[in-house]
């Protein structure tokens, strides 16, 4: 009985989103996006009269909709940013579910039955996904299919001999590299569990896995190590620390090969490193630069790399789940343009990181976050790499370690200068 109502009511979709879809209607919501403006107080009255948010333009793409509206005055794209969530449930409380699209996945054949089961059970679930963007007018992007919750590793993911890292995936399919010899920073934020330090151990391995001849890495990791004592061992590691004590003797080491390196670009006549075609790159990655926040002298060596790294090859990726001010000087803000920000608790936490809102209302999704740069903007699933496919990737560069004690200091040496700061 139950299956009977489910198929008739699975028709009875089919056949009203058919004469839908031929006039050209099947997934247009823009209808039902003015009224949501309208019930949600989004409109504003002047006198007698309302001023309605505008509707100026929507295309259809393959992946949905956008709509493009002029927002009246009084109203800012904050105000909308803020009625996101309304517009998405409201846009998701719908009843048309099936469309052609989803029929002509469908292999007619003998179990094409159980087959429509599985298609109207996962489209009860389905939810559309929308992006809200302001380039002077308001753009609204209404996804049909919801971006992955999550995206595994894949040997593609690699673009050997470059500095392009991937961070994550949109919901188009497209792959998003950031490009640390054309950013050469970035700030790394999120709220607790969503995905910062799974990021971290991805850019490591890929930096590792591209350039394992001019790569050189100095991890702070001051959660313990949790993130990084997997690659301490490897030659490409030349300093390690895992406390804040020893995370100022690194830095303090780093701004001297810094400095040597800068003497050796800029005051020889060269731009940066490109142009003096060094190919050696120094990355500075620190898994919670809060706990460095309080210590002045290990912040003004990081805003010093943020603000001389670039042209001596020094790049400093910097990572953080407290997003204050005091915590991200503007100084060092300032000289980090590119920005990947999961999920955070504020919109306030949002505008430290990205200079906009929007982070504080992506869904609850570990790896689900907003990179950011001076040309573009996306949404992005960043992809997950499993400690053990970490463990493969990174096992021809791990090399024997002699460990010698000082008195509160492990200094693990290998070659001449690789150095491990550790407290014990
Ligand atoms: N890109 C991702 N895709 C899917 N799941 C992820 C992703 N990133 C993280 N996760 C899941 O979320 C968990 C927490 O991630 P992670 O340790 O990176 O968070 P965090 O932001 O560093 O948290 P904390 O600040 O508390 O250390 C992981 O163990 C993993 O299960």
């Amino acid at each position: 009985m139950l299956f009977e109502i489910i198929t008739t009511s699975l028709m009875g979709g089919i056949t009203a989103t058919a004469f839908l879809k031929k006039r050209g209607l099947a997934t247009n919501d823009s209808g039902k996006i003015q009224r949501i403006f309208s019930l949600s107080g989004l409109n504003v009255k002047d006198g007698k009269d309302a001023l309605t948010t505008q509707l100026i333009k929507k295309k259809q793409y393959e992946w949905g909709w956008e709509y493009k509206y002029r927002i009246p005055l009084g109203r800012s794209f904050n105000d909308y940013l803020n009625k996101m969530d309304i517009l998405q449930d409201g846009i998701n409380n719908r009843r048309k579910l099936i469309n052609f699209a989803d029929l002509k996945e469908l292999q007619w054949d003998k179990g094409i039955i159980q087959q429509l089961q599985e298609l109207w059970k996962r489209k009860l679930t389905e939810k559309k996904e929308i992006e809200l963007d302001f380039d002077g007018l308001l753009i609204i992007r209404v996804y049909d299919k919801p971006l992955p919750k999550r995206i595994n590793w894949n040997p593609a993911f690699t673009k050997p001999d470059t500095w392009s890292i991937t961070v994550g995936f949109t919901r188009n399919g497209n792959i998003i590299r950031h490009d640390f010899d054309k950013d050469k920073h970035l700030i790394i934020a999120g709220a607790t569990g969503f995905g910062k330090s799974a990021i971290l151990k991805l850019i490591t391995t890929l930096l590792i896995a591209q350039q394992p001849e001019n790569v050189e890495l100095s991890l702070i990791d001051l959660k313990g190590g949790s993130a990084f004592h997997r690659f301490k061992d490897c030659k490409q590691v030349k300093y390690y620390s895992r406390n804040p004590k020893s995370a100022r003797e690194v830095l303090q080491s780093v701004q001297m090969n810094m400095n040597e390196s800068f003497e050796n670009v800029v005051d020889k006549g060269f731009e940066d490193v490109k142009e003096a075609k060094i190919k050696k790159r120094h990355f500075v990655i620190i898994d919670e630069a809060a706990d460095l926040s309080d210590d002045k002298e290990a912040m003004e060596i990081i805003t010093d790399i943020a603000r001389r790294g670039r042209s001596a090859g020094y790049y400093l990726i910097f990572c953080t789940q407290y997003p204050t001010t005091q915590v991200i000087p503007s100084q060092t803000k300032r000289n980090i343009i590119a920005r990947l920000c999961y999920v955070v608790d504020t919109d306030t936490a949002s505008r430290v990181v990205l200079d906009e809102g929007g982070a504080d209302k992506l869904p609850d999704i570990p790896g689900r976050g907003i990179y950011k740069n001076n040309v573009k903007r996306f949404v992005v699933q960043s992809p997950y790499i499993s400690n053990d496919e970490i463990k493969s990737i990174i096992l021809p560069h791990i090399i024997k370690k002699e460990v010698n004690n000082g008195q509160n200091e492990t200094f693990t040496k290998r070659g001449t200068d690789s150095v491990t700061f550790e407290e014990i």
